[in-house]
């Protein structure tokens, strides 16, 4: 089960800044089944990118992916080029499910030396590259790819095609025709789907098969929350969590904090904080009208920034809205043993590190709740594919929701493209010179 704690948004928990949830919900319950309605309704027209619903369902897919993972027996390291939708779903899942043999590697970034650190250590014979861009153009991963390609072809010959393997768009980019051209494998990104919603197709799927992750059940789990997603609203998670959010961004919660209680989930927050900011902020509405939408996403690790961040969450100004995420059980457990003449400890003593974790959690909760700071918990029956895969998708689905509440294309990201068109001025790139003189008089070069 996938379950939401709000007892601590709750106006009788922490005064002021609460809400009175019967009425809140009832008082959005016909906006929130318009949004329901409305996501449901479109999500057959391309043109909206709501492709990332139906994906789970796609089983032909996976047993591509899975096939091609088999016949890849030989492979000891992936390495996944590729950079924010492109890489974050793969890495938190992987990070929290993954199993060896097969190491994997992502390369997000286009500082050399840690791309040299990289290929100084890998072995060519035995190293798979899968180059992941939706839209085969974004510079980092272009690069990263010329490099990578270069040392194979240096390395093995005109054997490094197989050791290559491409997920793009069915059509659009130069990635495509490229491996066509090659005669490279290659794995679609859906027309309708984009990066950030794109985890539970190839684009995630082909690197977590080498990881050896329960994949049917990861798209399991996204398919109940899509169940959810279409629920009555007392029974619709994603809209009750997108109502939370859109009711203390009114409050003046700027700022929404992701906190998992796990090192296993340490991705997950890297991966949400792209869903959520490149969705929901944005400086016009679907009428075109400026709007300013958005709220910050923070990435923290309890109990880890227990240590760093909440003395600022509970001192500090309430401006936060805080999402934690706790595992009802462990999938293994370490008792702390009694040591003698460290009897000062022995409130630890034959307590499993579990019980700690989960003590933690509750009393950093409830501690914050005792300042006024409103927060509220998901919980997971336990980490595993299943719950996984419906702990991403809900937090795609909330994110929709929200998109719906705030009128805004939830879908596209047009901030980002103006530094991207900045970069190509920069490197020199054919048909941006005017740009680039621009930059100069404006001291940038
Ligand atoms: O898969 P692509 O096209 O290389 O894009 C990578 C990332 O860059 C962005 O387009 C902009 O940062 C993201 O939306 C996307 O996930």
């Amino acid at each position: 089960m996938l379950r939401l704690d709000l007892a601590n948004v709750l106006s009788e928990r922490i005064g002021p800044k609460g809400i009175d949830w019967p009425s809140a919900l009832a008082a959005h319950a016909q906006r929130l089944e318009a949004a329901r309605d409305a996501l449901w309704q479109r999500k057959s027209d391309p043109a909206e990118f709501l492709g990332w619903i139906d994906v789970p369902e796609d089983t032909e897919t996976l047993r591509r992916v899975l096939r091609f993972r088999e016949a890849q027996a030989w492979v000891e390291d992936l390495v996944v080029l590729g950079i924010g939708g492109s890489a974050l779903g793969a890495q938190a899942v992987a990070a929290a499910l993954g199993k060896g043999p097969v190491r994997l590697h992502f390369v997000d970034n286009v500082e050399p030396e840690p791309i040299l650190e990289l290929l100084r250590k890998l072995e060519p014979h035995k190293t798979l590259v899968n180059v992941i861009s939706k839209s085969g153009s974004t510079a980092e991963t272009m690069a990263a790819f010329l490099a990578f390609r270069r040392w194979l072809e240096d390395r093995l010959g005109p054997d490094w095609k197989r050791h290559v393997v491409v997920t793009t768009d069915p059509a659009k980019g130069v990635l495509r025709p490229y491996a066509q051209a090659e005669g490279l494998p290659a794995f679609e990104v859906p027309r309708a789907v984009g990066g950030r919603f794109s985890v539970t197709c190839p684009v995630g799927t082909l690197p977590l098969a080498f990881a050896e992750v329960d994949l049917e059940n990861l798209l399991a789990g996204a398919r109940k929350a899509n169940e959810q997603a279409r629920a009555a609203l007392e029974h619709n998670l994603p809209a009750q969590t997108a109502l939370l959010h859109h009711l203390f961004s009114q409050k003046g919660q700027n700022i929404v904090v992701f906190m998992p209680y796990s090192t296993r989930l340490r991705y997950l927050p890297d991966w949400f904080v792209q869903l959520h900011d490149e969705s929901l902020g944005k400086m016009r509405d679907r009428a075109g009208q400026e709007v300013r939408t958005g709220t910050t996403a923070v990435r923290a690790i309890g109990t880890t920034d227990q240590h760093a961040q909440v003395q600022l969450f509970r001192e500090g100004p309430h401006d936060k809205l805080i999402n934690f995420v706790r595992l009802l059980n462990p999938s293994e457990d370490l008792e702390i043993p009694a040591v003698r003449g460290l009897e000062a400890l022995d409130y630890l003593f034959g307590k499993s590190f579990f019980k700690l974790l989960d003590a933690e959690a509750k009393a950093t909760a409830h501690a914050l709740a005792k300042a006024g700071q409103p927060n509220y918990t998901l919980t997971l029956e336990q980490l595993d594919a299943y719950h996984l895969g419906w702990l991403l998708q809900h937090l795609m689905w909330q994110t929709a929701f929200l998109g719906e509440l705030w009128n805004i294309n939830a879908f596209d990201q047009p901030g980002v493209e103006l530094g991207k068109e900045y970069t190509y001025a920069l490197m020199g790139r054919r048909g941006w010179e005017s740009l680039a003189q621009e930059l100069r008089a404006e001291g940038v070069e």
